[in-house]
């Protein structure tokens, strides 16, 4: 199976994704040119993001030295000898993303229980390796099949050296402030528990069944006021400060409100970890059968 892919067989198909730094696209890689290659998703990074190259390619050591269920698999990359542009060729997941899936899929709880539990395996495998994934979120978990997801993007991920706590990072301007922790916001200071946090806020987007109305950035902003752009981050800090938290959906059973909630704890030495999490999902899961 080929590593390295070659642009000229790369038949462009759709569009997958877009994110602020980068671009996932449908290709079909069909080298001998009579319809009969395989699906890849490609992601590169857009032009005008700073350090092209060595971003992906850093995105592409860590995806490659990944191997689990639970993430996506690496297929390869191309590189053209020259260009600055790199790309990253993934597994096909026909699904989409759990934000494509889930609003048009009637999904039961105990299946929405299921998918949290998955990604709790993949986030304890990457805690394992010492990464931190700093942008978990809906629209980047993959579903494989209705009792499959995937973790499906790492290019936010850094590792956490031997000994450290946190990971810092200059303010960068489009950032995911509604699945944040309190402390990523404050001081942009990332971790395996600002990760938790995250988890938290997609967990909830899972059991809202990502519905736009009830989206983390609508109900910040319904919690906020009208408020405009650049000081935003200091209003869900005031807000996370007087311990509002977003709103429980619907059908959220009470221990998984309550699991939530600790997700978001205001202090990160409290937050559980995922390995706990994953034995809490199981046994909440088995009270279903
Ligand atoms: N359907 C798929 N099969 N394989 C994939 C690999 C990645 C993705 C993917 C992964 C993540 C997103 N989320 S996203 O918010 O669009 C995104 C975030 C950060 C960077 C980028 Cl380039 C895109 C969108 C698509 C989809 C598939």
């Amino acid at each position: 199976v080929p590593s390295t892919y070659q642009k000229r067989y790369l038949k462009k198909i759709m569009d997958l994704g877009e994110g602020h730094f980068g671009k996932v696209t449908l290709y079909k890689y069909d080298p001998t040119n009579d319809d009969t290659g395989e699906l890849v998703a490609v992601k590169v990074l857009k032009q005008e993001s700073g350090c092209v190259a060595e971003g992906l390619m850093k995105e592409i050591e860590i995806l490659k030295s990944l191997d689990h269920i639970n993430i996506v698999k690496y297929k390869g990359c191309c590189t053209e000898p020259g260009e600055s542009s790199v790309q990253l060729i993934m597994e096909y997941l026909p699904m989409g993303s759990l934000r494509d899936y889930l609003p048009k899929t009637k999904v039961s709880v105990c299946q929405c229980l299921m998918y949290a539990q998955q990604i709790c395996q993949g986030m304890d495998y990457l805690h394992s390796k010492r990464y931190v994934h700093r942008d978990l979120a809906a629209r980047n978990v993959l579903v494989e099949n209705n009792s499959l997801v995937k973790i499906g993007d790492f290019g936010l991920t850094k590792h956490i050296p031997e000994g450290e706590i946190y990971y810092r990072v200059r303010e960068d301007g489009d950032s995911p402030v509604f699945w944040y922790a309190i402390e990523c916001l404050k001081e942009s200071k990332f971790s395996f528990a600002s990760d938790v946090w995250s988890f938290g806020v997609t967990l909830y987007e899972i059991l809202t069944r990502c519905d736009n109305r009830q989206s983390p950035p609508t109900k910040f902003y319904e919690m906020m006021g009208e408020a405009q752009g650049q000081i935003t981050t200091m209003i869900i800090i005031d807000l996370l400060m007087k311990n509002m938290r977003l709103p429980c959906p619907r059908d959220c059973p009470h221990e998984v409100r309550l699991l939530m909630e600790q997700c978001w704890h205001k202090d990160q030495a409290q937050r559980p970890s995922f390995e706990n999490l994953i034995v809490r999902f199981e046994a909440i899961r088995r009270t279903y059968d």
